[in-house]
C-alpha cells in the first residue's frame, strides 16, 4: 500500500548511519502490508486493540479512581504489584491506558476512541467497511473533542472537579476553564455553536433545512423520506463521501491506473460545483442569485439529475416532480436546453462517492506472476569475446577491401543481435558503404545483417549482425520490470527487449492502432498473445474489452476462458471468439455504429475523447438515464487479416479503414495481423490509418517495403525478432516469450473468478437479418440490366446513379431504382448523402460470383 511507503523511508532518513543498508532493503513495506496473510495479521491487530481500549476504558469508567494510585504509582513500585492491585479488567495496561485517555484526556468521550482502530481492523482484515473510515474517523474525532467540552462544562457547573473530573477528562475541564474566563456560564454558547457548524458542513444541515421548508405542506413529505431510504439512510448511517469510496480500489495494485485515468483536478472542481448547485434545487432566490453569476446551466442540473436520483432510490419518481416545479417557476425551456456537461449532482456525489467501474468485480484478483513460467534465460555468455572480436576484424577487413577504412568501432550486444557502430574515416560516402551491405553479409557468412547508415541521431553507422546464441526474452521477465508496473499508459503493451536490452514498452491508445505482418512461424501468434497479456496484466475487467477475430480458428481459442471478464461479442453470437468471415463483417459493422454511438455520447457531453468522458461519467456529471454509461476501452484483434481481404474484400476494409481513421477518440483500438503483407491485403486505405507498423521476418523485401515502407525485415533472423516502425523511426525488438500453457493459466485464473453475468453486449447490427435475407431476395423483379450495371460499378469503383445513368443510357429513375437493388443484393453500400456509395467488390469475378449465387445471371 503506497500509505506505508513514507514510513519505510522515515525510517531510513532517521538511521542511516546506525543501520546496515541491507536491513533497510530487504524490509518490503509494500509487500507487508498487502499480502492477504499479513492484511488478515494487521486486521486482526487493530480490531483487537479497539477492543481491548474499549474494554478498558469501560472498566475504568466503572473503577477509575479505584485505579488512579496504582497508575500514579506506576514506576515506583513493580508491575506485579501494580497488576495486583489494579482493578481494572485489563489490568495495569487498561488501567494505564484509560488513565491517559480517559481522565487525562478526553473523558467519556474516549469511549468513541476505539471505534476507529476497530472499523479500520475490519476493514483491512475482511476488505469491507463497516462505516465509512474517513467519515467515520471525522466524526469521531469531533465528537471526542466536543463531549469532552460539553462535560467539562457541565463539571465546571456543578462544582464536581474533584468527584468526576474524570467524565470530562483534562481536555474539557481546561477548554471550559479557559472559557469560563471570557463568557461565565455563558461557555455553554460556543460548545453548542461548535456543534451547530458541524452539523452544518457535515451533514449538510442547510440542504435538509431548506428541502423541509420548500415541501411543508406536501403530505408526500414522509413518502420522500421512505423513498429515498434505501439510499438515503444507509448513506447516511454509513455517512459515505467522495474520499472514502475509492478507497477499496487502494487495496488492488490497480491505484496508479486509477490515479492516471482520472486527473487530479477533478476533485477539487467537485467540491465546489457542491457547494454552488445545491440552492439552486431548492431555492428560487438562489437561483436568481447564480443566474447572476452567469451560472445558468447549472439550472439544468434539476429537471436533468432528479430522475437519476429517482432511479438510485428505488425509482421513486418523487424527487422528480419536485424539482419540475421549481423550474417551472423560472424558465422551463431554457432549463430543460441546457447542455447537459453541468449536470453535477454534488448529493449524488456525495452520498455515492464517484462511479467507480472496478467496483462491478470488487473481488477481482489480477493475474499473479507465478502463473508464467520463471526460466532464467541461458546462464552461459551470450556473446564471447572471441565472437565479438572476429565479426570486428571481418567488419574491418570487409570494408577495408573496398577502400573503407574505420576510424571506431563499437559493440553493443542485445538479446539477439550484436549492433557494431563504426565511424568511417572521414571522406567516405554513407552510400558505399549501404551498397556494400551484400558483400559484408557474405564475407560475415552471417544472416540477417542489417546496416543502418547512419544511425540516426548517432553519426555512426550501425551493421547488426545476429548472435551465434541468443537469449529468449521470458514475458515473465518483462511484466514484472519495474518499468512496465509503474507505467502510466492508458493501454501499455510490452513489445519486446531493445538491442541495448531496455524494455520497450508502447501505449496502444496513442499508437492508436498497430499493424503486424511476418511470413507463417516468425511470432507473430506469440507476438499478439503478448500484447494481450500485457492488457491483461495491468488493466481490470471494467475498463478493458477484447474482441478477437481468429480466422484460423486455432490461435486465440484460448481466450474464450475470459469472455465473461475480457470479451465483448454480437448479442445472441454463440461464441466470443470470431472465426467466421461473415460474422466478422457484422461484428466489424457492430463496432463502427459502436463507435458512432459512442461519438454522439461525447458530443453530448461535450468532452473530446474517452478518457474526458469517463472522468466526468465517474464524477456524476454525466446521466445514465440519458444513456450515458462508463466506456471501457475496446481493443480488436484480428489474427489473420489476408484470409478475411480475399474472401470478403471490401465488406471487411470499409469498416476496418473507418474504424483505424475514426475510432481512436472513443477508445477503439486496433491490433490487426497478416502473414502476408501485400498490397491487396494491407492496402493503401488501410496502410494509411495504420502509423505503426511491426514486422516480424517476411519472405521478400517487397513485403518489408509494403508493411514498414522500408526494407529490411526480410533480414530478421525469426523467432520473435522484429522491427517496430512509428512514424519515421524503426526499432530492432526482440519480442518476448509466452508459451500456449502460461496463456492458458492465466486465462484460467482469471476465468475461474466471478465474472459479469455475460460478454460486454457490441450493438446488433442490423445489417444482420438482411444480408441473412438476401439470397431470398425476390431475384424477379430485378432490373435485366443488373448485372450489367453491377460490373460497370465494381470496374469503376464508384458507387454512383449518374455514372449507370451516363454509361448505359438510362432515365434517371430507372438508374436510381438499379442501384436500389445493387444495394439490396450488397453491391453497393447505403446511400450516403453527396458521396458515392461504397462498392462492395474489387473485382468483376468476386461480383459475379457474388450474383450467381444469389441466382442472378446475365
Ligand atoms: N518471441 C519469441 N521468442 C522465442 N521464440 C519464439 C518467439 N516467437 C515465436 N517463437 C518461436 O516460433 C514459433 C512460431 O511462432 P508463432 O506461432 O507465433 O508464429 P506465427 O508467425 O504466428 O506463425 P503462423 O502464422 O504460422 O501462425 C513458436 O512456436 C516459437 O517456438
Amino acid at each position: 500500500m503506497s500509505v506505508n511507503k513514507p514510513r519505510g523511508n522515515t525510517q531510513r532518513a532517521k538511521g542511516e548511519e546506525g543501520v546496515r543498508p541491507g536491513f533497510h532493503l530487504s524490509l518490503d513495506w509494500d509487500s507487508i502490508f498487502s499480502s492477504p496473510k499479513s492484511t488478515l495479521a494487521w486486521g486482526i491487530f487493530f480490531l483487537m486493540t479497539g477492543i481491548i481500549l474499549e474494554v478498558s476504558f469501560l472498566s475504568y469508567i466503572v473503577t477509575g479512581l479505584a485505579d488512579q494510585s496504582v497508575v500514579d504509582a506506576f514506576g515506583q513500585e513493580s508491575i506485579r504489584d501494580a497488576g495486583r492491585q489494579t482493578r481494572n479488567f485489563l489490568g495495569v495496561v487498561g488501567a494505564t491506558f484509560s488513565h491517559i485517555f480517559v481522565y487525562r484526556w478526553f473523558g467519556v468521550g474516549a469511549l468513541l476512541l476505539p471505534i476507529v482502530p476497530i472499523l479500520a481492523g475490519w476493514k483491512i482484515a475482511f476488505g469491507k467497511e463497516l462505516l465509512p473510515l474517513t467519515r467515520a474517523t471525522k466524526e469521531v474525532v469531533f465528537y471526542i473533542l466536543w463531549v469532552s467540552a460539553l462535560m467539562g462544562y457541565i463539571v465546571l457547573m456543578s462544582n464536581t472537579e474533584n468527584t468526576l473530573s474524570f467524565v470530562s477528562g483534562g481536555i474539557g475541564y481546561m477548554i471550559n476553564v479557559w472559557l469560563f474566563d471570557w463568557l461565565k456560564w455563558g461557555s455553554i454558547l460556543p460548545i453548542i455553536f461548535a456543534l451547530f457548524v458541524f452539523a452544518v458542513y457535515f451533514y449538510d444541515a442547510k440542504n435538509l433545512l431548506d428541502k423541509w421548508q420548500t415541501k411543508p405542506e406536501k403530505e408526500e413529505e414522509p413518502e420522500i423520506a421512505v423513498a429515498g431510504n434505501p439510499a438515503t439512510i444507509v448513506t447516511e448511517e454509513q455517512g459515505t463521501d467522495v474520499e472514502s469510496k475509492p478507497e477499496p480500489v487502494k487495496e488492488i495494485e490497480y491505484v496508479s491506473v486509477v490515479n492516471d485515468t482520472y486527473d487530479d483536478d477533478v476533485v477539487p472542481e467537485t467540491e465546489e460545483s457542491k457547494e454552488e448547485e445545491e440552492p439552486v434545487i431548492q431555492n428560487n432566490s438562489h437561483v436568481l442569485e447564480v443566474i447572476n453569476k452567469e451560472e445558468v446551466s447549472k439550472l439544468a442540473v434539476t429537471p436533468v439529475i432528479t430522475p437519476f436520483v429517482a432511479t438510485q432510490v428505488n425509482g421513486s419518481n418523487v424527487d422528480v416532480e419536485l424539482e419540475l416545479e421549481v423550474a417551472d417557476a423560472l424558465t422551463p425551456k431554457d432549463a430543460v436546453e441546457i447542455p447537459d456537461d453541468e449536470d453535477v449532482n454534488a448529493s449524488i456525489l456525495r452520498e455515492f462517492g464517484q462511479y467507480d467501474p472496478m467496483l462491478d468485480l470488487p473481488s477481482y484478483q489480477f493475474p499473479t506472476y507465478n502463473l508464467l513460467s520463471d526460466v532464467i534465460d541461458n546462464q552461459h555468455e551470450k556473446v564471447t569475446q572471441e565472437e565479438l572480436e572476429s565479426n570486428k576484424t571481418k567488419i574491418v577487413e570487409t570494408l577495408g577491401s573496398y577502400g573503407i577504412n574505420i576510424s571506431k568501432i563499437k559493440a553493443t550486444i542485445g538479446p539477439t543481435v550484436t549492433l557494431y557502430e563504426i565511424i568511417p574515416e572521414a571522406g567516405v560516402r554513407i552510400s558505399k558503404i549501404k551498397n556494400l551491405e551484400g558483400d559484408i553479409a557474405l564475407s560475415l557468412a552471417a544472416l540477417g545483417i542489417r546496416i543502418i547508415a547512419p544511425m540516426p541521431g548517432r553519426g555512426t553507422i550501425g551493421i547488426e549482425v545476429p548472435n551465434k546464441n541468443r537469449e529468449t526474452v521470458f514475458i515473465r521477465s518483462v511484466l514484472m520490470n519495474e518499468r512496465f508496473q509503474k507505467s502510466t499508459y492508458d493501454l501499455p503493451i510490452v513489445l519486446g527487449k531493445t538491442i541495448s536490452n531496455e524494455i520497450h514498452i508502447a501505449d496502444l491508445a496513442k499508437m492508436p492502432h498497430l499493424l503486424m505482418a511476418g511470413a507463417t512461424g516468425q511470432g507473430k501468434s506469440v507476438g499478439l498473445n503478448v500484447i494481450l497479456a500485457s492488457l491483461i496484466y495491468k488493466k481490470h475487467p471494467a475498463e478493458l474489452k477484447f474482441v478477437l477475430v481468429d480466422p484460423k480458428k486455432v490461435e486465440l481459442t484460448l481466450f474464450n476462458k475470459l469472455e465473461r471478464h475480457f470479451l465483448a461479442k454480437l448479442p445472441n453470437a454463440d461464441e466470443a471468439i470470431i472465426t467466421d468471415t461473415k460474422k466478422v463483417i457484422f461484428t466489424l459493422n457492430s463496432l463502427c455504429i459502436e463507435m458512432d454511438s459512442r461519438y454522439d455520447l461525447l458530443k453530448e457531453a461535450a468532452v473530446r475523447n474517452l478518457k474526458e468522458y469517463n472522468a466526468k461519467f465517474a464524477q456524476r456529471r454525466l446521466n445514465p438515464e440519458k444513456g450515458h454509461r462508463f466506456l471501457p476501452y475496446i481493443v480488436l484483434v484480428i489474427d489473420e487479416l489476408a484470409d478475411l481481404m480475399m474472401t470478403a474484400g471490401k465488406e471487411v476494409e470499409t469498416p476496418i479503414a473507418r474504424l483505424a481513421q475514426l475510432a481512436r477518440a472513443v477508445g477503439i483500438h486496433l491490433v490487426v495481423a497478416t502473414q502476408r503483407p501485400s498490397v491487396k491485403v494491407i492496402t493503401g486505405l488501410i496502410k494509411a490509418n495504420f502509423p505503426a507498423r511491426l514486422s516480424f521476418r517476411v519472405t521478400s523485401s517487397i513485403d518489408s517495403r509494403t508493411i514498414l515502407d522500408m526494407g529490411g525485415a526480410e533480414q530478421l533472423v525469426g523467432q520473435g525478432d522484429m522491427l517496430l516502425a512509428i512514424n519515421s523511426e524503426v526499432i530492432r525488438l526482440q519480442c518476448p516469450f509466452i508459451d500456449t500453457r502460461e496463456i492458458e493459466d492465466v486465462c484460467e485464473f482469471i476465468g475461474g473468478q466471478r465474472g459479469y453475468d455475460e460478454a460486454y453486449a457490441l450493438p446488433e447490427y442490423e445489417g444482420d437479418e438482411g444480408s441473412e435475407s438476401r439470397s431470398e431476395v425476390n431475384t424477379d423483379d430485378f432490373d435485366g440490366l443488373l448485372p450489367e450495371a453491377a460490373r460497370l460499378i465494381v470496374t469503376h469503383q464508384q458507387g454512383s446513379t449518374s455514372l449507370i445513368q451516363r454509361k448505359m443510357k438510362l432515365g434517371y429513375n430507372r438508374a436510381g431504382r438499379i442501384m436500389d437493388q445493387l444495394e439490396l443484393i450488397g453491391v453497393v453500400g447505403p446511400f450516403t448523402g453527396s458521396k458515392a456509395r461504397d462498392v462492395m467488390f474489387h473485382d468483376l469475378n468476386g461480383v459475379d460470383d457474388h450474383m450467381r449465387s444469389m441466382g442472378i445471371s446475365g
